[in-house]
């Protein structure tokens, strides 16, 4: 388990081995084909556009509706889905004290699907929400870099913002090889104040499964 340490209160916790190897293609099998996947038209910057991978939401009862680019999705039961509790079970034996209530599940068919730059800012989550992030299948690149400054976001001159974009420093940005079983938690203020993405590759050639356990607030 290597923790880095990002600054500032946030902090990224890599485990490479987190899930027996053959143990975790079952569940990539399981999930390949029994998760109910789609592809919603999200609204970005007030245009249409076809979400860029699968997905499908987790939640236990009783808890808001989550709302993201314009979309609601379902909210599936984990009753419908055993093999997502032993998941879930997993990921609280790794991570004492974590209570996670809700999972996002992203398929990637492939390097020509991605999740763009964003942070998983959501009022439900609170401050300082801790998400952790299992991987299935082809490994693929998730990349982390710091948003620009409070101070410096908003209008700016032409100047400004040129001297803004080049003062990025090595330390601004981490990228990290997310391998089959691996899992990934960012926690503290990481989601208030660093972007991640898992970018285009024109290499990965097959399916990479993504999970991201979540605790909304209540
Ligand atoms: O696929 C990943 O590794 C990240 C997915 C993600 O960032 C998200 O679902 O919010
Ligand atoms: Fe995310």
């Amino acid at each position: 388990m290597t923790t880095f340490d990002l600054g500032n209160g946030s902090e990224v916790v890599h485990l490479p081995r987190f899930l027996p190897r053959d143990r975790a293609w079952d569940w990539f099998h399981y999930m390949d084909k029994h998760i109910p996947w789609s592809r919603p038209t999200l609204t970005i910057y007030g245009r249409p556009l076809l979400q860029p991978r699968d997905s499908c939401y987790i939640a236990s009862e009783g808890l808001p509706q989550l709302s993201y680019s314009g979309h609601k999705p379902h909210a599936y039961s984990w009753d419908d889905f055993p093999p997502l509790k032993d998941i879930l079970h997993e990921v609280h034996r790794a991570l004492p004290g974590s209570r996670f209530n809700s999972l996002v599940l992203n398929r990637y068919k492939g390097g020509n699907d991605y999740v763009s730059w964003h942070s998983d800012e959501e009022t439900a989550y609170g401050l300082t929400p801790e998400i952790a992030s299992v991987t299935f299948g082809c490994e693929r690149e998730f990349l982390l870099k710091k948003k620009p400054s409070r101070k410096a976001r908003g209008p700016r001159d032409e100047t400004t913002r040129k001297r803004l974009r080049t003062s990025t420093s090595k330390d601004d940005q981490l990228s990290f090889t997310l391998k089959h079983g691996s899992l990934l938690v960012m926690r503290g203020y990481t989601q208030r104040d660093w972007l991640h993405s898992v970018p285009k590759r024109a290499r990965a050639m097959s399916t990479r499964i993504n999970l991201t356990f979540r605790c909304i607030l209540q």
